[in-house]
């Protein structure tokens, strides 16, 4: 706290702060650390000089430094940095069988919804597609995707064929501990919670949100999941509209692995541009998210980049005086170290947030500071389909063109190890299973040594390689 006696104004929609705690220091830029759900208060009796206003913001002028809460309150600034997160991308926004998955009161109407599902679709096929169709038992999956291979954000093909018997697998496992960030909803109060409105825009769920839900349909299987590849969802039909369908088009087509005796129908039918039909309880769509920019838009000219985020520079600076932006609702617009690039993920955002807060403090004092250390390497660490998941750098090779090459170790159902190199160097790797290589990758992805004399020796299995460069 630079600043105590200065007043910080913290305006939330949602009626609970998360807060980070058990922060660890992984290795140079891989971290882990805890995400609790606290009352405001906590914050407030930690930082005198903080408070929580709960209470939506309806609207920004950025000219006379203002802002309006739902409330009918206003407030003056003089610094303002908007943290106001992302919404689900959904396809067909709007339908009542199309849900999304982003906060508590999103996620616990999937789990009820799916309580009552015999076969549900979903459609995307990045973190919250991979983590569901693994999480769900009792409930036929049929799994939409754009690409030819699975998790596509994350995996290429290859890392994608490593992880698909896990999904054939007839019984869960339990679940691994490792180094992932961890989400908890201890000190939340369930009473404040419920008073939560379901329209209302909550904090995204983040790390281990399925692990307090209970991901059961109607039936006794553990996974079901068939895959649809390289297709999109052209259409969704209700009942009637199936039904009037089937009657009259003679070249409608049929509907596919109808689980159901033919008289029974489904609810909502999913038509697929590869022609297939699949009739469901409801569909998911996790197809990625937008950032939450509307309400500070209107009558402000922000900057904002291609992917619908305010774009701000190496200092977390909008294109407007005196507000800055961290987290889903920014792009970062700075030129980026070859090996960094952003990803909407609860990482960057608590890096964008605690380095956007000290370029703030800079300013004040009219000094000048340095791009944090985070910001040059790309590093994540995660769970999917209960193995540990590391990936750095450019890892699916992004932005190196044909200009790469690609080496590999896997061991089936134990490790799979990818490694990007260009000119001998390393740019990026993917790490899945207990590798123990992070650290070692790390580092030579951020030294740029080069690599050419060790060839595939790099993943020789036999070899400790932290010997080699120490
Ligand atoms: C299901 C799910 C699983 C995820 N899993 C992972 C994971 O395993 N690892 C990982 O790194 N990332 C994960 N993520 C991504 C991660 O949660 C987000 O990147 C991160 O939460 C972004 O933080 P943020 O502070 O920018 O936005 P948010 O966490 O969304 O917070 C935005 C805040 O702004 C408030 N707000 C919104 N509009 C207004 C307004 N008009 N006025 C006032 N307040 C407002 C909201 O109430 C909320 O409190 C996951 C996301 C989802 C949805
Ligand atoms: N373990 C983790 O690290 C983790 C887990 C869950 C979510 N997250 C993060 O949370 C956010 C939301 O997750 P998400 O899975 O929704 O987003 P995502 O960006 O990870 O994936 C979106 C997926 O939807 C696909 N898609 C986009 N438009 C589509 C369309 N019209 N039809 C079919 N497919 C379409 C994309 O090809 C991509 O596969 C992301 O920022 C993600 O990184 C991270």
């Amino acid at each position: 706290m630079e600043f105590p006696s200065e007043d910080i104004f913290l305006m939330t929609a949602s009626p609970v702060i998360k807060a980070i705690t058990n922060f660890k220091q992984v290795s140079k830029t891989l971290e882990e650390f805890d995400v609790e759900e606290q009352p405001s208060s906590l914050l407030e009796k930690r930082y005198p000089n903080i408070k929580v206003i709960q209470s939506g913001v309806k609207q920004l002028k950025s000219d006379d430094h203002k802002i309006f809460t739902e409330d009918g309150k206003e407030y003056i600034y003089e610094k303002l940095c908007l943290c106001a997160g992302a919404k689900p991308k959904l396809i067909f926004e709007g339908n009542p069988y199309v849900l999304g998955i982003r906060d508590t009161d999103s996620a616990q109407a999937f789990q009820k919804n799916l309580a009552q599902a015999e076969r549900i679709v979903v459609v995307g096929n990045g973190g919250i597609a991979l983590e569901l169709v693994y999480e769900i038992q009792g409930c036929e999956v049929i799994w939409a995707i754009k690409d030819k291979a699975i998790g596509n954000t994350f995996f290429d093909a290859g890392a994608a064929e490593f992880l698909i018997p896990k999904l054939t697998a007839e019984k869960r496992e339990t679940p691994i501990e490792c180094k992932r960030t961890k989400y908890t909803m201890e000190g939340s109060e369930e009473k404040e919670r419920s008073l939560a409105a379901s329209d209302k825009l909550g904090s995204a769920l983040g790390p281990d949100w399925h692990e307090g839900l209970h991901l059961k349909g109607t039936k006794e299987f553990c996974h079901k999941v068939h895959i649809e590849i390289l297709c999109e969802v052209k259409k969704i039909h209700l009942q009637q509209e199936f039904i009037q369908l089937q009657r009259t088009s003679s070249t409608f087509p049929k509907e596919e692995k109808n689980v159901k005796p033919d008289e029974v129908l489904w609810p909502v039918y999913v038509e697929l541009t590869n022609g297939k039909i699949y009739g469901c309880d409801f569909i998911v769509s996790a197809t990625g998210v937008v950032p939450n920019v509307k309400p500070f838009l209107d009558g402000n000219n922000f900057a904002v980049g291609e992917d619908g985020g305010l774009k701000v520079d190496k200092h977390m600076h909008t294109s407007l005086p005196d507000i800055y932006a961290a987290g889903d609702i920014c792009t970062a617009s700075w030129e980026p170290s070859p090996v960094w690039h952003q990803m909407r993920l609860w990482t960057q955002a608590r890096q964008m947030g605690w380095y956007a807060a000290k370029c703030m403090a800079a300013d004040t004092l009219g000094e000048s500071i340095d791009m944090d250390f985070s910001f040059e390497l790309f590093a994540h660490v995660t769970k999917f389909f209960n193995y540990k998941v590391v990936v750095l750098g450019k890892y699916n090779a992004q932005g190196l063109g044909l200009d790469h090459e690609l080496m590999l170790r896997c061991t089936k159902g134990q490790e799979y190890v990818k490694v990007v190199m260009q000119n001998g160097r390393m740019m990026g790797a993917v790490l899945i299973g207990e590798t123990d290589l992070e650290e070692t990758f790390e580092n030579l992805i951020l030294n740029q040594m080069d690599l050419s004399a060790y060839g595939e020796e790099l993943l020789n299995p036999d070899i400790d390689i932290e010997d080699y460069f120490d």
